[in-house]
């Protein structure tokens, strides 16, 4: 649904370059929810830009919903036109609403309408509508600065769903906003993206933005993506940094012990297995549990745990071996190969 190849931008800047986006392929699948997560200068508000064309490329593609921006952008009035046809599909949720404050809630939502010329009866009509979507209704006549920032933010979406996007862009919606009010925001923005059939693109700084709402995301650093994919798929890559964000079992303590340990990940029907008793119970071992993140996502329960095994690798061979036909994925996170008396 959302394609980006090879995207390049270049900000010169008194005669300097800044390089925000440095290649970035990213692959957003038709009604999923992507998060692209990086820390402060990542090019995390550059790349959502550019996917709207609110920011040209330097170089490189932008495809939504099969359409390539790109290759409509500076070519005269008549590409200019496509090009804002185009854009009219795809809705911006912004950090700071960016509302007008002398406008009325039902005015701001209507306001892309009054844009694209529809007349005033089938603009109320439609704000109106969106106003009750995104639980709102009683609020059409007041000013935003009679709103609190979680009303804010739900005109904001209001106003993103208006021209009936099939992609919704939301740069930082929630950093602005406390937790409680985060979490409602972001299970409406979910809810609507399936009820509608939305894409949705967002971009955080925060993991738990993640793990609550996205079905896939990207980690970003230095204008390129360094990870990305589904977040199930993820935690089943080896020293993924995004799954050890998503599920993090802290440092790993120095025991003083000889000892294995191990890093399991399970998801799915393996979740539900009783392998920790299991392996326990099959090879009379002592293991001792160091840490573990368990988390729904998706509705499939996934998760991490940080086992110890007593002695070296060599002789945990087959308990390792069994937890791998058990579906398990295991690593091993330290082999303590040194006796200390
Ligand atoms: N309009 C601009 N002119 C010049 N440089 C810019 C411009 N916008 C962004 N940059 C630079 O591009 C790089 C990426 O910035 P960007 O805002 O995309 O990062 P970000 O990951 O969104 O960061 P943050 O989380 O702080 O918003 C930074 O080095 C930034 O200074």
């Amino acid at each position: 649904m959302i394609t980006t190849a090879d995207l390049r931008k270049v900000y010169r800047v008194r005669g300097r370059e800044v390089t925000a986006l440095d290649g970035v392929d990213l692959h957003v699948r038709e009604g999923e929810v992507y998060g692209v997560v990086g820390t402060s200068g990542a090019g995390k508000s550059t790349l959502i830009r550019c996917v709207n064309m609110l920011e040209r490329p330097t170089s490189g593609t932008v495809t939504v919903d099969g359409v390539e921006l790109t290759a409509l952008a500076g070519r005269g009035p008549r590409a200019g036109g496509e090009l804002r046809a185009a854009r009219r599909r795809i809705g911006m949720v912004f950090q700071h609403f960016n509302l007008l404050s002398s406008r009325t809630v039902q005015d701001n939502v209507e306001l892309p309408l009054e844009i694209i010329g529809l007349d005033r009866r089938e603009r109320r009509r439609k704000a109106a509508e969106l106003l009750d979507l995104v639980g709102l209704s009683d609020k059409a006549a007041v000013h935003p600065a009679q709103l609190s920032g979680g009303q804010k933010q739900r005109v904001g979406i209001a106003r993103a769903l208006a021209g009936d996007p099939r992609v919704l862009l939301s740069d930082e919606a929630t950093s602005a906003l406390d937790p409680e009010t985060t979490r409602s925001i972001l299970e409406l923005l979910r809810d609507l993206g399936r009820q509608l059939g939305l894409t949705v693109l967002l971009i955080t700084h925060e993991m738990d933005v993640i793990k609550s709402v996205c079905d896939s995301a990207a980690l970003m650093r230095g204008g390129r993506v360094v990870e990305s994919g589904r977040l199930a798929d993820l935690l089943a890559t080896p020293g993924s940094e995004l799954a050890r964000e998503l599920f993090p079992l802290g440092d790993l303590p120095h025991s003083g012990r000889e000892a294995t340990v191990l890093e399991i990940t399970f998801q799915g029907d393996t979740a539900a297995q009783p392998f920790i008793s299991q392996l326990a119970r099959t090879y009379n071992v002592d293991l001792n549990i160091l840490g573990a993140a368990v988390e729904t996502i998706g509705g499939r329960q996934v998760g991490r745990m940080r086992v110890e095994l007593p002695g070296r690798f060599e002789e945990n061979v087959v308990p390792i071996g069994f937890l791998r036909e058990q579906g398990l994925q295991v690593d091993i996170a330290d082999n303590r190969t040194e006796a200390v008396a």
